[in-house]
């Protein structure tokens, strides 16, 4: 049986394209003497569509494309993930009742009735079970069990009957659930198992999905093919990345063929006459991790920006770490005669900051200009330290305005992001980005309305240390980003307390910080599990630090604990700024936006965490 896999890049809410695309793949398949073809999951609108699932003539449209699609498949058999609608029933929002489905076709009809996916993932980004009715949920309904749902798809191809076990996407990852849609296609004799997904990238997936297919054909070993699309999908505060990565599995769960990474490619294999050889399954390493996130997010930042009217970004390039690997992700992803630097100095900048931003700005050979602030800053800072309040309620009281030194360091960031950068973006025609990382957006470690701003987040799902680590990558070659960046400390350069020539910089320790952070971001620690990990000696192994470092930084019990509820109020309490900030490109296991959804409701420290913190303190 000769099978096409096709991995498209599915553009979300544009049914019209992407059918397009679709009835193009299976014309050409067709020609290629193809006998089936397959399509991802949810390939006609998109998956990551928020609440637009609810607009009743979009899905509409979109099921009726099945129409043109289905008309396309004379002299072969086509399968594609789409919305199935059924308006005789509702679901439980009360809405028309939808499925995530999977249709198949075969000279201009409908092979079978849709199947319907069975596992509904409704954590981190996915919402399946806040739109789509589950075909185990219409077991309970007609009480019946769940395998009676779950059937493979007959199809004819040379006057050979075949049963396909088709599934969509989750319906594989059933680890944790009480069904497992393979075990019952395969129970029921499925000849082959095709999985239509929608599965974004992250660290190492694709590899724990290797071994995940070994599992779940062990016992009974059949040919597997994963369909994954690419692009990217944007939930709104997330874009998150799709490297496509479809795969025909051999029947003991070795790799027969791989698409390659954010390509539209379609594979072909013969899968009867299986003559293919065995693929290696790709290794681990700390380059590769480096590379796929390089790539993944140059990809990210390209496909983002495609529907802009211009490609034009402004940025603002201060000499730091953070700024030099944004600016030059932008300018792989985007091309040099796209990016428009501005260093923007106040008294604080130092020369040798000023230089590298420079520096960098030759050695990318993007546009490049100088806009000091200071004078501006003194204005604001003369006009605001001298204003003065009047009630006016008759007492005439009046309230003297003046400004702290943190408040001064707030003003130059202002400065820059809502008066220089928003100013020159809206005279180029361009966006201008945010260059924030993790640890800082996690720890509120930047202004409001300042360096808050922009349209695009690209590095803010990286911690310092993967800051540092993606900029050495870039300068693998030749130095691009100066050697001093990485020399000097990571500093704001918002006061005399903050200069890099005299080793000064952040008030955060990276090397341990990024690891906690993590730990309350996407290990889901709360300070009571870190302080039970600290007491009993295995804090660094969970949390995967040096212990040397922790030992390093904190002396005794109090230094750590002090820290500890300090960094963890500062998570908490800057959740106001994530709120209002830009779209993030997702890469971790847990990205804020909406990938993480955070409640705006302060800090608290469980009575465990109290009682743990007052025998560690207690005098000996
Ligand atoms: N719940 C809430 N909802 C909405 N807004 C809220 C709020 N609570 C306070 N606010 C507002 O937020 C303001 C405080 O936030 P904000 O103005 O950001 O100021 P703040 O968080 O006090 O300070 C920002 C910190 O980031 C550092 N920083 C700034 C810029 C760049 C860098 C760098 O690394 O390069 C570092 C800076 O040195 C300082 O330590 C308040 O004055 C108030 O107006
Ligand atoms: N002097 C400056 N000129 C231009 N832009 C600046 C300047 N200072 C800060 N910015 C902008 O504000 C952003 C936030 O500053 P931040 O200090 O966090 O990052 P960075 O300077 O790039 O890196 P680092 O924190 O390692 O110094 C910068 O990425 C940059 O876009
Ligand atoms: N589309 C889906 O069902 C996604 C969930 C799935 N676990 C994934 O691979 O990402």
């Amino acid at each position: 049986m000769k099978i096409a896999v096709a991995q498209i890049d599915v553009v979300a809410g544009r049914p019209d394209l992407n059918v397009k695309k679709i009835i193009h793949e299976i014309e050409k398949a067709r020609q290629a003497g193809d006998q089936v073809i397959v399509f991802p999951e949810m390939a006609v609108p998109g998956y990551l569509l928020g609440d637009e699932w609810e607009n009743g003539a979009f899905v509409a449209d979109c099921q009726a494309y099945n129409l043109d699609i289905c008309a396309a498949t004379t002299g072969i058999v086509a399968i594609w993930g789409n919305i199935a609608l059924d308006d005789t029933r509702r679901s439980e929002d009360g809405r028309i009742r939808k499925y995530n489905a999977a249709f198949v076709a075969q000279n201009g009809r409908m092979v079978s009735t849709p199947v319907i996916k069975t596992l509904m993932p409704k954590y981190r980004e996915f919402d399946d079970e806040r739109h789509f009715y589950a075909s185990r949920k219409l077991a309970q309904d007609a009480e019946k069990p769940a395998n009676d749902f779950i059937n493979p798809v007959e199809v004819t191809i040379n006057e050979k009957v075949l049963r396909l076990g088709i599934i969509l996407c989750e319906d594989m990852w059933s680890d944790d659930y009480t069904i497992n849609p393979i075990e019952i296609l395969l129970a029921k004799d499925a000849d082959i198992i095709i999985n239509l997904s929608c599965s974004p990238w992250t660290w190492r997936k694709n590899l724990k999905r290797h071994s995940v297919v070994k599992d779940r054909i062990r016992h009974h070993p059949v040919h597997l093919i994963y369909a994954n699309n690419v692009g990217i999908q944007n939930n709104g505060k997330n874009i998150f990345l799709f490297d496509g990565n479809s795969t025909v599995y051999h029947p003991d769960g070795t790799i027969m063929k791989v698409a390659d990474d954010y390509t539209e490619q379609t594979i072909r294999v013969d899968i009867m006459n299986d003559k293919h050889a065995t693929v290696n399954a790709p290794t681990v390493s700390d380059q590769k991790d480096i590379e796929e996130l390089y790539n993944g997010l140059v990809y990210g930042i390209r496909k983002f920006m495609a529907p802009f009217p211009s490609r034009k970004v402004a940025i603002g390039l201060s000499g730091g770490i953070d700024s030099a690997l944004s600016v030059s992700l932008l300018t792989a992803a985007l091309g040099a005669e796209n990016i428009y630097a501005i260093n923007m100095p106040s008294r604080f900048n130092s020369q040798t900051t000023r230089n590298a931003a420079l520096q960098l700005a030759q050695n990318l050979g993007i546009h490049y200009t100088s806009i000091p602030i200071q004078h501006a800053v003194d204005h604001t800072i003369e006009q605001i330290d001298g204003a003065v309040f009047t009630r006016m309620n008759g007492s005439d009281a009046r309230e003297h305005v003046s400004l702290s030194p943190l408040n001064k360091e707030n003003i130059q960031a202002r400065d820059r992001g809502s008066r220089i950068l928003a100013g020159v973006a809206s005279a180029l025609g361009a966006v201008f980005v945010n260059n924030g990382n993790k640890t800082e957006t996690a720890l509120g470690y930047a202004t409001l309305y300042g360096d808050v701003n922009g349209a695009l987040a690209p590095i803010a799902d990286l911690y310092k240390t993967e800051v540092y680590a993606l900029g050495r990558y870039i300068n693998r070659e030749r130095e691009i980003i100066p050697q001093t960046i990485f020399d000097i400390p990571a500093s704001a350069e918002l006061s005399a307390d903050q200069n890099v020539d005299e080793g000064k910089g952040d008030p955060i320790l990276y090397p341990y910080h990024d690891k906690l952070v993590r730990a309350f971001v996407e290990f889901r620690l709360d300070p009571e599990d870190i302080l039970r990990y600290y007491h009993n000696g295995t804090l660094a192994q969970v949390i995967r630090c040096d212990q040397a470092i922790i030992d390093l930084y904190f002396k005794n019990a109090t230094a750590f604990i002090n820290d500890l509820e300090h960094k963890w109020r500062l998570y908490k309490i800057n959740i106001f700024k994530r709120i209002q900030a830009p779209p993030i490109i997702a890469v971790s296991k847990r990205a804020f936006g909406f990938d993480l959804r955070e409640s705006q409701n302060g800090f608290h420290f469980t009575r465990k965490y109290l009682k743990l913190k007052d025998e560690l303190l207690k005098p000996v």
